[in-house]
């Protein structure tokens, strides 16, 4: 019998969209919702009642079903560069909570998703263990992705942490911080280096190399926000789909592309290789400034 689960009084177990999920809430009145698929965290609200995160009323929530909004883990494959399917599979399938804690950082949940027969009908040789740690403190949201291979043969994965940071307006949002730094244009395929700020005006897709310090996302009402991320992440994607793809997109209501942009702690264009025993870990932690 495994051990009884040792859960911090600040987490409960919630319907969520009705769904499994946890509930974190911290008494500075910040509060994180977890979803059992994909340990996806699905709302981050801070202490002034702001939500932090773009969640599509037109998700599906069937419990398997990629939930566009909130932070999918894409893991073990970034979008459509491998043959796995989009994103990997980590953010259809049920992770297992595996604890939580309380410490001088805030309140942490962890979740754990291993090899399974679900997994092994599209990897089948790769035994793995990805954990995420959910850390919630005031006005700090810190997410951990850490992979193990305990099995006999060596892999490599690719891997994001996709988050969907929720925006008053996505004309008037600009991103700086990713000055100088080498840049490919997925919409246009073009690789250039960015000059300046980065804003918005249409269907925007880069993968950046990652910047050596934090990134700051000013709101077009004023608020800012401070994105970090590890260096075991070398990239950084920004992601909007702007009005015609967003159109397109089943899920999404027509205009939900000016509440959201996507700034994504990843690993696509160095996969990680993880021999048998290997570990890895990378974060990102957003700040309200
Ligand atoms: O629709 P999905 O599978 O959730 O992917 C959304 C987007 O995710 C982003 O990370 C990619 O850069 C985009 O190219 C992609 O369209």
């Amino acid at each position: 019998m495994p051990d009884p689960l040792s859960l911090p009084p600040s987490v409960r177990s919630i319907p969520f969209h009705g769904q499994p999920a946890w509930q974190m809430a911290l008494p500075t009145g910040d509060t994180v919702i977890v979803a059992e698929q994909g340990a996806q965290v699905l709302s981050w609200t801070t202490a002034d009642g702001a939500e932090r995160f773009f969640l599509s009323p037109r998700s599906l929530f069937d419990g398997h079903s990629a939930v566009r909004g909130g932070v999918p883990v894409c893991f073990p494959q970034f979008n459509q560069r491998g043959p796995l399917p989009k994103h990997g599979f980590a953010r259809n399938l049920p992770w297992r909570l595996e604890g939580g804690e309380e410490g001088e950082q805030g309140a942490t949940l962890r979740l754990l998703l291993e090899d399974s027969e679900a997994t092994r009908r599209w990897w089948p040789e790769h035994a793995f263990a990805a954990r995420l740690a959910v850390t919630l403190g005031a006005g700090t949201l810190r997410l951990e992705l850490s992979v193990h291979n305990p099995g006999p043969t060596t892999w490599d994965f690719t891997a994001a942490l996709h988050g969907y940071l929720h925006v008053d307006d996505i004309g008037g949002t600009r991103l700086d911080g990713l000055d100088g730094q080498a840049r490919w244009d997925t919409v246009a395929d073009v690789r250039d280096v960015q000059h300046g700020p980065v804003t918005f005006a249409g269907e925007y897709d880069s993968v950046f190399a990652a910047a050596p310090a934090p990134l700051q996302l000013h709101q077009a009402g004023g608020g800012r926000l401070s994105i970090a991320q590890s260096p075991e992440w070398g990239n950084t994607v920004v992601w909007n789909p702007g009005a015609t793809l967003c159109a397109a997109l089943p899920d999404m209501p027509a205009d939900g592309y000016r509440q959201m942009l996507c700034v994504e702690a990843a690993c696509i264009d160095e996969p990680v290789p993880m021999a048998p025993g290997a570990r890895w870990s990378g974060w990102q932690q957003l700040q309200v400034l």
